[in-house]
C-alpha cells in the first residue's frame, strides 16, 4: 500500500492542484493509454457538438463532463462567449476549475517516448516548468537555467538570475507537428521525429504561436487571459483559437511580469482533423493574422492594468478600436471577450477580507518569484 502511495506521488506530481481539461467531440478512448500518468488527476471534460450522444469516460478516472446543455445552464446568456464545434470550447474547463494548474490535452493525443524509450510523464516536466522560474529578459543559451545538470552561463547578470514567475509552460508533439492547413496539404507525410531535449523561455516582447494540444499553464496567474476566443459554428473563423489566447497570454504575461516556456515536454499527436477541412475553417484566420499580430506586437497596456482581468479588460477595447477595420467580426470577439471575463469574475469571485474590506488575493507583484522554488 505504502509503495502504491509512492508511486503515485511520483507519477501524479501535485495531483490536487492540477485539473485536466479536454475538450470531445470524438472519443475519450485515448485516456486508457494516459492511465498510469493521468489517472490520480480530476479531469474536466466539455463534451463539444451533439448533446444528446453519450460519451463514454475509461473506468477508473475521477471526472465531471459538461455538454453544451450544460453550459447554456451554467452560464445562462453568457454561454454565448463559449465556442461551439471548435476545440476552443476547451476554456469553459479553465472557468470552472478551480485549481492552481491547468493541464490541456486533445484527443488524439497519446503518450510519447525519449530518445531512451522511457515513457514521458508530461505532467511531471510541465509543472518543473511551471514551478521553477522563467528567463525573459535576457536569454541563456544553455536554454533552462533551473533543470538539473544546467545554469546559467557566463555572462549572465547576476541580478537577472532570479528570474520570473512562469505562468505557462507550452509542450510539444511527436509525429504529427501542429501545421496549418496550406503546409499539412504540401507535406501529407511529413513526421516530427526530432525529440529536443529543451526547455526555454520565450523572451518578453516575442509572440509565439501556442498549440492548445499540451499546454499548462497558472490558472491563479493568467487564467482570465487564457480565452479561446469566439469560433467554429455560426463564426466566420475556426482553428484560430489557441493562437488568439497565446498571443492575448503572452501579452499579458509580459506586461505584468511572468514567464512563458517551450519545449519539453513531447506526446504523440496521432492527427485525427482532415486538412481539406481545416483550410475552410481556418481560411480567413490565414489572411487576418497578418494583422492580428501586429496588433499584438505593437499595443502596450496601461499601469492601471495590474491584473490579468484588468488587463483582458483593455485589450477587448484594444480589440474593438484596432481590428475591426480588419472585420466587423473583431467587434464581436471584442463583446465576447468582455462576456466571458463577466462569467469569469461570476464564478471565480474575488475572496473578499470583511475586515479591510480588502481582496484577499491581490494582484501579484510584477516580477516576483512568490513561492518559487527557486534553484
Ligand atoms: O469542433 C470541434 C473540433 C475539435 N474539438 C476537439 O479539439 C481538440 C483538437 O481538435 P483536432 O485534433 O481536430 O485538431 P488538430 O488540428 O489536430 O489540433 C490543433 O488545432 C487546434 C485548433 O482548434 C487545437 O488546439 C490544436 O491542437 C480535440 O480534442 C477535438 O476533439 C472539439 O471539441 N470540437
Ligand atoms: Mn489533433
Amino acid at each position: 500500500m505504502a509503495g502504491y502511495h509512492l508511486e503515485a506521488i511520483e507519477a501524479a506530481p501535485l495531483k490536487d492542484d492540477v485539473d485536466i481539461v479536454i475538450p470531445t467531440i470524438r472519443s475519450l478512448d485515448f485516456l486508457e493509454q494516459w492511465r498510469p500518468f493521468l489517472r490520480h488527476y480530476h479531469l474536466i471534460i466539455v463534451q463539444d457538438g451533439d448533446p444528446s450522444i453519450n460519451i463514454r469516460v475509461p473506468d477508473g478516472y475521477d471526472y465531471e463532463l459538461y455538454n453544451r446543455n450544460d453550459i447554456n445552464r451554467i452560464l445562462g446568456p453568457r454561454a454565448s462567449c463559449i465556442s461551439y464545434k471548435d476545440g476552443g470550447c476547451r476554456c469553459f474547463g479553465f472557468m470552472v476549475s478551480k485549481k492552481k494548474y491547468i493541464y490541456t490535452i486533445d484527443d488524439d493525443c497519446f503518450v510519447a517516448k525519449d530518445p531512451s524509450g522511457k515513457e514521458i510523464n508530461v505532467i511531471a516536466q510541465h509543472i518543473k516548468n511551471l514551478e521553477t522560474p522563467s528567463t525573459p529578459h535576457y536569454f541563456n543559451t544553455l536554454y533552462d537555467p533551473f533543470r538539473d545538470g544546467t545554469d546559467f552561463v557566463r555572462g549572465y547578470p547576476f541580478s537577472l538570475r532570479e528570474g520570473v514567475q512562469t505562468a505557462i509552460s507550452h509542450g510539444l508533439w511527436l509525429n504529427i507537428p501542429d501545421y496549418d492547413a496550406p503546409t499539412q496539404l504540401v507535406k501529407p507525410r511529413e513526421r516530427n521525429t526530432r525529440y529536443v531535449d529543451a526547455v526555454m523561455t520565450i523572451p518578453k516582447g516575442v509572440l509565439y504561436p501556442m498549440c492548445g494540444m499540451n499546454l499548462a499553464f497558472n490558472r491563479e496567474l493568467i487564467g482570465p487571459a487564457m480565452y479561446f476566443g469566439l469560433m467554429g459554428e455560426g463564426q466566420p473563423i475556426s482553428r484560430y483559437d489557441d493562437m488568439w489566447a497565446g498571443w492575448a497570454a503572452k501579452v499579458v504575461c509580459d506586461h505584468l511580469g511572468f514567464g512563458v516556456k517551450t519545449g519539453l515536454p513531447y506526446l504523440w499527436h496521432s492527427k485525427a482533423s482532415n486538412p481539406f477541412v481545416n483550410l475552410k475553417k481556418e481560411h480567413k484566420g490565414l489572411h487576418w493574422q497578418e494583422d492580428m499580430v501586429p496588433f499584438f506586437q505593437n499595443l502596450r497596456l496601461s499601469k492601471e492594468s495590474d491584473t490579468a482581468t484588468k488587463c483582458y479588460m483593455e485589450l477587448s477595447k484594444m480589440t474593438k478600436e484596432n481590428l475591426t477595420k480588419v472585420d466587423p467580426y473583431f467587434e464581436n470577439l471584442a463583446d465576447a471577450m468582455v462576456t466571458w471575463i463577466e462569467a469569469w469574475e461570476e464564478l471565480n469571485p474575488p475572496v473578499k477580507n470583511e475586515a479591510c474590506d480588502e481582496e484577499l488575493n491581490p494582484p501579484v507583484k510584477k516580477g516576483s518569484v512568490k513561492d518559487v522554488k527557486a534553484k
